[in-house]
């Protein structure tokens, strides 16, 4: 997306999952999935609704169990039937994660949100946190806000807190499942500006969205995945101007006609 962005393609991979598969009950939603996201790419996953794109980006982040198969995330193994208690608390940390739902503490200020993981998981002392969440704040452009409650906020202020506050652990990798499909229209943009502005700083993230305009202009890669596989993938161009599977053609043709 940014000619200035570096994607550190000869390091090794900080995401890298090899023929993972996941059941749930009888449904199949994982089918040897493949994938790996070198230091800097962003790898945006798209797809209809219900063909596995959440449940990925969950195993990544060893919120879901799988069955067989590999997860590697920043150089530690998450095993299938769930990891070993160090390494997934090791993934845990250096990964952040954004979901629809913003899920802030109600009655911590959005100061004390993005504060509370540094000073309990990394234990930072509270000046050093509160100067990382001032910086942090700035960032996502709601600085003025630090002493208010999330009830307070509007939406798309929220999720710029979440993001804030995953952003505060320092992590090597931000995941995004559907961060705007909760907001009013009128706030997406200024969620997906935040995320603009980290992907152009470089961050390595895996974004699942709905939204096609975002995709094809942050994402480095897209990822088409229907029914628990990867049908295709590529450069947005290559994905969005010339999809060669049916499958791909088809979701298309259905999301970009509204
Ligand atoms: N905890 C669960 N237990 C049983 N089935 C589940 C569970 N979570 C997801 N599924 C099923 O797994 C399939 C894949 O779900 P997933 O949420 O990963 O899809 P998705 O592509 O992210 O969909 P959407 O775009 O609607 O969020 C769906 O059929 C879903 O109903």
């Amino acid at each position: 997306m940014n000619d200035d962005k570096q994607i550190q393609r000869d390091a090794p991979p900080i995401v890298r999952l090899d023929k993972v598969n996941k059941h749930f009950g009888e449904l199949h939603v994982m089918r040897d999935i493949d994938l790996s996201v070198a230091p800097g790419e962003v790898v945006v996953i798209i797809g209809a609704s219900g063909s596995g794109k959440s449940t990925l980006i969950r195993c990544v982040n060893g919120l879901e169990p799988f069955q067989s198969g590999r997860i590697e995330v920043d150089g530690k193994t998450l095993a299938p039937h769930g990891a070993s208690g160090k390494s997934l608390q090791a993934v845990r940390t250096e990964v952040g994660m954004v979901f629809q739902q913003f899920n802030l503490f109600p009655h911590l200020s959005i100061r004390d949100n993005v504060t509370l993981a540094p000073r309990k998981v990394r234990g930072w002392s509270r000046r050093q946190a509160n100067t990382t969440a001032e910086r942090l704040l700035e960032r996502v452009g709601i600085s003025d806000q630090a002493d208010k409650y999330p009830s307070q906020l509007s939406g798309g202020q929220q999720q710029r807190v979440a993001l804030a506050r995953a952003l505060a652990m320092e992590p090597r990798l931000m995941l995004f499942d559907e961060p705007t499909s909760a907001l009013d229209p009128e706030m997406i943009g200024e969620v997906l500006d935040a995320m603009r502005e980290l992907a152009k700083d470089g961050m390595t993230m895996m974004i699942v969205t709905h939204e096609m305009g975002f995709a094809r202009e942050v994402a480095d890669r897209v990822v088409f995945v229907h029914g628990g596989e990867i049908v295709e993938q590529g450069t947005p161009e290559a994905v969005f101007d010339d999809p060669q599977n049916e499958r791909t053609r088809a979701f298309l043709s259905r999301v970009l006609k509204h």
